[in-house]
């Protein structure tokens, strides 16, 4: 890829991601520059700090992680400053072979949605990512602009579907037509603009619990977030992602690997154990 013009090709992200895990194992490190995390790390809570903050991550995880999640929230709190600093992290992890999830948890109406992908998934903008979190309860049909961006791109969208947190539970488990949970429909949903293969559309699953989805059939990655500071552990994926399959799955994690910096050894260290625990919890069922 070039890293500059981030543009990847005729490659789908399916292949894309396939190659990722496979050479570097299943991880999204996320990039949260927690107020807190910052004062650990002798940093500045403001822009300079998140900058320094990003630089360390960059340097610690792009050349080993498969895939990098900034949370873009901590970023755009300190408003241009802060995005500059989200430009370098998502160029950075990208020169250095990592793929990249923008957290951003994007969702409007379809045209505004179009916006929100050509900011995040088009090659020409500076905060151009592989991927996007988006939020499908304006309906799902609202993420359409981005969903077909990110396909002729060969990149991805991550539909929330079941998360982490305990509430979205009301919302999430609310029964439609013929009985099937929103968080189903939205899985459905993001299957079927999966059967061309390219994995356009993968999906946000908390590991925090067992959610009751069928996601044998969604043919993309399952970002799960959820380990350590959440109270998710590694052995505890297999049971969870028990009907899906398994090499889609993505766990993620954030302060749980953070906590260890800003030594950049530490981190990196942290990233591999965690890395290589979700890998011996799946063992061969993968
Ligand atoms: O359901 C969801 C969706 C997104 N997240 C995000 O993942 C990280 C988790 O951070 P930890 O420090 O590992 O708890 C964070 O950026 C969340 O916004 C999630 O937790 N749950």
């Amino acid at each position: 890829m070039d890293a500059r013009s981030g543009a990847v090709g005729d490659t789908s992200f399916a292949d894309r991601y396939r190659a990722a895990v496979t050479d570097r194992g299943r991880l999204c490190a996320g990039i949260d520059p927690h107020p807190e995390l910052l004062e650990a790390w002798g940093l500045s809570v403001d822009a300079a700090g998140v900058r320094a903050f990003g630089d360390i991550c960059v340097e610690a995880f792009a050349a080993s992680v498969a895939v990098i999640k900034p949370q873009v929230a901590f970023f755009e709190t300190f408003g241009s400053a802060g995005l500059a600093a989200l430009e370098s992290v998502i160029s950075g992890c990208q020169a250095g072979g990592a793929l990249v999830i923008a957290d951003g948890k994007r969702g409007d109406i379809g045209s505004t949605m179009a916006a929100y992908a050509r900011a995040w998934l088009e090659p020409a903008s500076p905060l151009c990512a592989d991927a996007l979190t988006v939020s499908p309860y304006l309906g799902f049909g609202s993420l359409s602009p981005a969903i077909e961006l990110a396909r002729s791109e060969g990149r991805a969208v991550f539909a929330l579907a079941r998360t982490s947190n305990p509430e979205g539970e009301s919302l999430q488990l609310a029964r439609g037509d013929g009985g099937v949970t929103v968080a189903q429909s939205i899985v459905d949903a993001a299957a079927a603009e999966n059967s061309d293969g390219r994995a356009t559309v993968g999906l946000v699953v908390g590991a925090t619990r067992h959610h009751g989805l069928q996601l044998g059939e969604l043919g993309a990655p399952i970002l799960a977030p959820g380990l350590g500071a959440q109270g998710a552990a590694a052995s505890d994926l297999p049971a969870v992602f028990a009907d899906a399959d398994q090499r889609w799955v993505l766990p993620a994690s954030s302060r749980s690997v953070l906590r260890h910096g800003p030594d950049v050894t530490a981190l990196r260290d942290a990233a591999r154990r965690t890395r290589d625990e979700i890998e011996a919890a799946f063992g061969d069922q993968a």
